[in-house]
């Protein structure tokens, strides 16, 4: 990734104070409650009188659950291909017209890399690792771990996922990287190469080898907010067949891959009344989960530029290499 020279600076932002577009809430954000801190900017969904699965219903959070991963189908190589689609081919071929495999441009790529300084960040879950059904078996080979490690020797490498970052890290193992959990909202250097500590948001803590580091937090007052919604969460699903939730310490994850589709609704509407007690807390969907984090000015694309600052000097100063 190219280095920018105007870097967005990593401010945890009063919700309050923020507009809707720059919060980046999320279009099926649940109702506002009266006394909430987005009053005027909250999106009005007028009430009928409830039926017991209406919210989820009518808030468009169901569809976006149905379509949270790319279809299970098998890998269509030629998208010209004069063969009969079924409804699986067509859905897998959208969802790859959306997002497509940066393999298939990777000339392109090298070819805009030349000469200049690369770092590389990589989500884990899905990209490191394959897509499982339980989330805590979501192993990484040790191939891939051999070529994270050796992609690392030569240019900074961060992992910049939705897990805690100590999650994650037991997960990779690799103490050479940079990880930013939490959706980005927990980021940790490697004990050389530690992130930025002059900013308000950073604390100092010891790593997992008890060596000194600084972390960037900038979600921290959320804690034990989170935390209470976890507990929550835990409990009120504890009914649902298949459910799983996750502590991710800055935010939770609601799993529903386990659970049969015609349980969904009942999922999607005990996170949605659980929620409606959290106007600071909001929803967000990822592959068949559920997740809830804070409201604040910051994600996994502010992590990247975070990091890309703390990494500034580093790059420019050292051996990591260019093209
Ligand atoms: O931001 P990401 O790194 O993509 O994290 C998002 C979620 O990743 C994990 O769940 C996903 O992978 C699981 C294991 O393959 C799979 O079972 C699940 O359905 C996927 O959503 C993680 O467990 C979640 O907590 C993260 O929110």
């Amino acid at each position: 990734m190219e280095l920018k020279s105007n870097q967005a600076s990593p401010v945890l932002t009063d919700p309050a104070s923020l507009n809707k577009s720059k919060l980046g809430i999320h279009s099926r954000l649940p109702y506002s409650q009266p006394g909430a801190s987005f009053s005027g900017k909250c999106i009005a969904i007028p009430r009928k009188k409830p039926g017991k699965l209406d919210d989820v219903r009518s808030n468009g959070w169901l569809d976006a659950m149905k379509s949270s991963s790319p279809p299970r189908k098998k890998l269509i190589k030629d998208f010209n291909a004069d063969v009969g689609l079924d409804d699986f081919d067509i859905a897998y071929c959208s969802w790859m017209l959306k997002y497509p495999s940066a393999l298939k441009y990777f000339e392109k790529i090298m070819s805009e890399a030349k000469k200049k300084k690369i770092a590389i960040f990589s989500d884990y879950d899905g990209t490191l690792s394959p897509i499982v059904d339980d989330p805590d078996r979501a192993i990484m080979s040790d191939g891939m771990r051999s070529a994270v490690r050796n992609v690392a020797k030569y240019f900074p490498t961060a992992i910049i996922t939705g897990r805690s970052r100590d999650k994650v890290y037991d997960l990779v193992g690799l103490t050479e990287l940079y990880y930013a959990g939490s959706h980005g909202m927990d980021i940790m250097g490697p004990v050389d190469h530690t992130v930025s500590d002059d900013h308000p948001n950073s604390i100092k803590s010891t790593d997992q080898q008890g060596k000194e580091v600084n972390l960037f937090q900038p979600a921290r007052e959320f804690l034990p907010m989170i935390d209470e919604v976890f507990r929550t969460l835990v409990e009120n699903t504890k009914s649902i067949k298949g459910a799983k939730v996750e502590n991710h310490k800055f935010c939770v994850s609601v799993h529903y891959r386990n659970v049969d589709e015609k349980s969904w609704p009942t999922i999607a509407q005990c996170v949605h009344d659980v929620l409606k007690d959290y106007p600071r807390l909001r929803l967000t969907h990822g592959r068949k989960v559920l997740e809830v984090r804070p409201v604040i000015d910051w994600n996994k694309g502010k992590a990247v530029e975070f990091l890309l600052e703390s990494l500034g000097n580093i790059l420019y100063n050292n051996k990591h290499a260019t093209l």
